[in-house]
């Protein structure tokens, strides 16, 4: 035989292995409830949006019930500077004043809700974009710090809206603009929302995407990956200051979630192609999965 027969034959055999392997978790997580935040890194590019999209649809697909929740904060970013105002942060959230607030409103509910929303049922799912505000599915409180201007808190999560979307046969596609008793809109952040949803929910995975492999006990060296950690381990990384600037409030809202029963929170990688089919249905997963 030659070795380029060999070698064909080989690779059918991997793409056997891998679509086997999907067998189980296929089966234990049909039903189940996912939920995906998406944002920052993993949104920039056009192709590995639509991969990202495919996945969603594949879980669908495959009897899961996946919720994405959606960040933005670059595209936000692009728009302030085309209208002339600088963004600003401070520890790591949008100082957000009236005219910011219009600008994050339009940009997240207005423009990335409704890409997302197209491109998955371009790819043949069903997606409903709403934000916090519709149904009162979030309600926002003002943080307690000074000087950030109309940043939320989640107050409450009515999840039934939600749940009507998913049983309904629905993608729902959530923006994290709340509303407070008033109807004053405020900006939250997106990873913040997805832990408070997943834990309403009753999730069996929250899942982050970021733009790095995962949990890295040193930051700088990609080859430190943690793969598998409890709520324990994941505190004392925050503590040991192994986890610090924008993952803190990730690994902080994963824990929360956990407490609150979601059975396991994921911290992946959103710029490899595929990362959730990869994380969710193969026994070595590619990032960190944090269980309680
Ligand atoms: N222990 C750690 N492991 C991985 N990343 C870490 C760690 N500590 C800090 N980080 C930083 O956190 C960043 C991810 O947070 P952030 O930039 O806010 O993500 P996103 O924009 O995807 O929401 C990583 O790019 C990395 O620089
Ligand atoms: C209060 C606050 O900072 N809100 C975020 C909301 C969007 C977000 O979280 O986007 P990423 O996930 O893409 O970073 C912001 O205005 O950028």
């Amino acid at each position: 035989m030659s070795s380029e027969y060999e070698k064909i034959k080989q690779e059918e055999a991997n793409r056997v292995r891998i679509l086997s392997e999907a067998l189980p978790y296929i089966q234990r997580f049909a039903g189940r409830t996912v939920v995906i935040k998406y944002g920052g890194a993993a949104m920039k590019e056009r192709a590995l949006k639509e991969q990202v999209i495919r996945d969603v649809v594949f879980l669908s697909c495959v009897g899961m019930r996946p919720v994405v929740v959606h960040g933005g904060g670059p595209e936000i970013n692009s728009w302030l500077g085309k209208l002339g105002i600088e963004p600003q942060f401070k520890n790591g959230l949008r100082v957000t004043d009236a005219d910011t607030m219009d600008v994050v409103e339009m940009v997240l509910v207005g423009r990335v809700n409704k890409e997302i929303v197209a491109l998955i049922n371009q790819a043949g799912g069903s997606a409903i974009g709403i934000c916090g505000r519709d149904g009162n599915i979030i309600s926002a409180r003002p943080r307690s710090e000074e000087g950030i201007g109309f940043v939320g808190e989640v107050s409450t999560i009515n999840p039934q809206l939600i749940e009507s979307l998913i049983n309904a046969g629905h993608v729902p596609v959530i923006s994290t603009v709340a509303s407070d008793e008033t109807g004053q809109a405020y900006n939250i952040n997106a990873d913040t929302v997805a832990g408070a949803i997943a834990a309403a929910l009753n999730a069996e995975k929250l899942i982050l995407l970021t733009d790095t492999p995962g949990l890295l006990q040193d930051y700088t060296d990609p080859s430190t990956l943690i793969t598998h950690l409890d709520i324990g381990k994941a505190r004392q990384l925050i503590t040991d200051g192994i986890v610090a600037g924008g993952m803190i409030p990730k690994v902080k809202c994963c824990v929360r979630s956990l407490a609150q029963g979601v059975r396991a929170a994921h911290i992946i990688d959103g710029r490899i192609p595929h990362s959730i089919l990869l994380e969710i249905f193969s026994d070595e997963g590619i990032g960190s999965m944090i269980v309680a």
